[in-house]
């Protein structure tokens, strides 16, 4: 396994930077996920950590080796880099034996030992007596496994997945989810998997790059990605959550503040180290967890939508004090359209982003 460092990685096409100024270390045996939404530059940064693309400026290195850039570019095939495709790219006339096996023939490997790579491929992805069929007698799950162990194979130091569950049914993302999870955990290899999916990204990766407009805007594990959004793109892109403006009215406790919205006061997390000064605005995130129905404390709202999932409830409240703004909220059971309610908030993350422009304002 390569440690991935990329170092203000820029890919132009004419004048529109697709990935604009990059830099991420990335630890050999890491699993790291890249999230956007469609456009935002994780397919093109992928190609570029493949060796499919030149750069337009900056350097890629494994292990401390040039890869791209500084007037170099070592060619995909010289990378040993895995690459599992949403397509699958299997060969139809193949079997999955020689789906796995045709790689390690490309280099040469023939024989039992080439029987005994496949044979610990496939079995490593739970395939084992597959060997003689052909792709087009599986289900898409399992010929994403046939490309899995055709990568396993290879013995790859870096492991590249674009989207590859996105052909599959729901069932069978979770399902595969673990597939890759266990695929890492076996081959500590280091992977970059791209996806416009939070909870696939957070379910599996050790950290989580979110992208957006060919930049990174936030890279970290995915409980702080989640907790701790650093701006408001990040809060509303991961967990959809509603970002209200509230005025802090005092530091509570450490690593708390306590803050002023829709009439009511309440206590949330905070980083102190950004914290806004007393008086001032800022931006809070609230999650549909952080809500809660109450019979008294809270703030007052009318519930203006409501949807049954089953085990529990998903409303949207309108409050009072700011009746455009809805907010999500996990409930119980099912409150009908126009009733009155009171919300208490449990929780929240002031965006240490918002109340960093807090000063610059105040200059003003
Ligand atoms: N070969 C190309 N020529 C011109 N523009 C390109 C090329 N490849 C990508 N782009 C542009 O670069 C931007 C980033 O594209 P990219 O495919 O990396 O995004 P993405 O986040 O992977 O999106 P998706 O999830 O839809 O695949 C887009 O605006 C895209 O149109």
């Amino acid at each position: 396994m390569s440690a991935i460092s990329l170092s203000a990685v820029t890919k132009r096409f004419g004048d529109a930077a697709a990935v604009d100024g990059v830099s991420l270390e990335i630890a050999a045996g890491e699993f790291v996920a890249l999230l956007g939404a469609s456009g935002c530059g994780k397919t093109t940064l992928l190609r570029l950590i493949a060796g499919f693309d030149t750069l337009s400026s900056g350097a890629i290195r494994f292990d401390g080796t040039v890869m791209a850039g500084e007037g170099r570019h070592v060619p995909p095939e010289d990378r040993n880099v895995g690459i599992v495709f949403q397509s699958y790219a299997l060969w139809p006339h193949m079997s999955v034996a020689e789906n796995v096996g045709y790689p390690l023939r490309v280099r040469g490997i023939r024989g039992a030992a080439k029987a005994d790579k496949v044979a610990e491929a496939l079995a490593a992805v739970d395939l084992s007596g597959f060997e003689a069929r052909r792709p087009a007698d599986l289900s898409g799950g399992q010929r994403q496994r046939v490309a899995l162990a055709r990568c396993l194979a290879m013995d790859p130091a870096v492991v590249l997945l674009d989207e590859p569950l996105a052909n599959l049914d729901v069932n069978l993302r979770a399902s595969m989810e673990d597939t890759f999870k266990e695929f890492h955990e076996r081959t500590k290899a280091t992977m970059v998997y791209v996806t416009h999916d939070q909870a696939e990204a957070m379910a599996m990766a050790d950290r989580v790059a979110v992208m957006e407009a060919g930049r990174v805007l936030q890279v970290t594990d995915p409980v702080t990605l989640y907790g701790e959004p650093a701006s408001e793109a990040v809060a509303r892109f991961v967990g959809n959550g509603s970002v209200v403006d509230c005025r802090v009215v005092g530091p509570a406790a450490s690593g708390r503040a306590h803050v002023a919205l829709f009439g009511h006061e309440a206590d949330v997390r905070a980083d102190p180290a950004t914290l806004a000064p007393l008086g001032t605005t800022a931006r809070l995130c609230l999650r549909p967890e952080h809500l809660t129905l109450s019979d008294g404390e809270g703030f007052a709202a009318r519930v203006a939508k409501a949807t049954f999932k089953g085990s529990h409830a998903l409303l949207e409240v309108a409050p009072a004090a700011a009746p455009a703004q809805l907010l999500p909220v996990w409930a119980p059971r099912l409150v009908p359209t126009g009733t009155e309610v009171r919300i208490a908030i449990r929780d929240g993350w002031l965006l240490p982003g918002a109340a960093m422009r807090v000063p610059a304002a105040r200059a003003a």
